[in-house]
């Protein structure tokens, strides 16, 4: 359960007050997520999610990430909605941390997704690409390439325990991505998390997206190969060729892949298994004390990545051309 900060009730009270959205008549703590601490609040105007944003969230990011979520819902897409307070800030402090509220919204995340959410979340994410085209704030990826050795030397020998040989296979990988990541690929604001955690569906159509946390300036590409990643491969580790190739059709049929972007597809798809495999192996070698939180497995994405280093073309992810 994701709750890292425990919030006094009558802090809470207070800073639920300056926002006008009625009596609290429940709150309860979260147990899906791992970044920040969540909570559901019942008022006697609606739902919704108070976040408390920890440590890995840079308070300097708050402005694009609050902005992001407008600027979407705006555009037309369904994301949560951060609710101002009395005095027209999105962002307050509670229990000694920036804290937010944002509106609830209705549907349930897959566990087991079919190829009919794999469809409807590559289409998803190009309307997200779309919609995001003029949003006028950047934010740099601090976990694209460059952010990749720290967290691998954070990690050091105690990489071994976790599975013999890793820490070495980490840093071979990273050497290879430092020396030949694409670049000048199509980019603009990706969410660079869309796992099948943070898309809601109702009756197998999506219904919204939520956790921009740590959404940036990046490749298009790279989003998709994020969402390849997260949504294609079964327990067993192999890689699903119908579901790819429905992920992949959803996204074209909103915007078409360059030649580039095909091109550098099977280095994406490796370089963001790796991605999440070392901030796992950093967050499984560090579980703060008394936190309410299960860290994620990094060996699944030791297996993917496996997978990804076999792979030459585009065609092997489901690509039709
Ligand atoms: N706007 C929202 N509407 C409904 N449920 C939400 C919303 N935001 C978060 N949640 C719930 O809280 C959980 C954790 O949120 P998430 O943003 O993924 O946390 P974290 O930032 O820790 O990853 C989600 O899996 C979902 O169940
Ligand atoms: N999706 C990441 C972890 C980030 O978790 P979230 O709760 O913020 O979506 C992973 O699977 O490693």
């Amino acid at each position: 359960m994701a709750v890292y900060t425990e919030v006094p009730d009558d802090e809470l009270a207070a800073f639920v007050a300056r926002y006008g959205i009625g009596d609290l008549l429940a709150v309860k703590g979260i147990a899906e997520g791992v970044s920040n601490s969540n909570f559901l609040l019942h008022t006697t105007q609606a739902f919704f999610i108070l976040t408390l944003y920890e440590e890995r969230v840079d308070a300097g990011d708050l402005p694009f990430f609050i902005g992001l979520m407008e600027h979407l819902a705006r555009r037309g897409l369904i994301c949560p909605l951060p609710v101002k307070d009395r005095d027209g800030q999105a962002v307050g402090q509670l229990a000694g941390r920036p804290a937010a509220i944002v509106t609830f919204l209705d549907g349930i995340s897959v566990r087991r997704p079919n190829v009919t959410h794999c469809a409807e979340v590559g289409r998803g994410l190009a309307l997200l690409h779309q919609a995001g085209a003029d949003f006028g704030m950047e934010r740099v990826n601090s976990l694209a390439v460059p952010g990749w050795r720290p967290l691998a030397e954070q990690a050091g020998a105690a990489a071994d325990t976790v599975s013999p040989g890793l820490g070495r296979r980490v840093m071979a990988e990273i050497e290879a991505h430092e020396r030949s990541w694409p670049q000048d690929l199509p980019r603009g604001v990706i969410h660079a998390d869309l796992f099948p955690n943070n898309v809601f569906f109702i009756k197998d159509r999506l219904s919204g997206l939520i956790d921009f946390y740590f959404a940036c300036t990046d490749a298009f590409a790279y989003d998709l190969a994020i969402c390849l990643n997260s949504w294609c491969f079964e327990a067993d580790a192999s890689f699903n060729l119908t579901k790819g190739q429905a992920l992949l059709a959803g996204y074209e049929s909103v915007r078409t892949l360059t030649p580039a972007e095909v091109g550098a597809l099977p280095q994406l798809c490796r370089g963001s298994a790796l991605r999440f495999l070392v901030t796992r192996l950093v967050d499984w070698l560090n579980v703060p004390p008394g936190a309410l939180v299960k860290p994620l497995d990094p060996l699944e994405y030791d297996r993917k990545l496996a997978f990804h280093q076999r792979v030459t073309d585009a065609r092997d992810y489901g690509l039709k051309r």
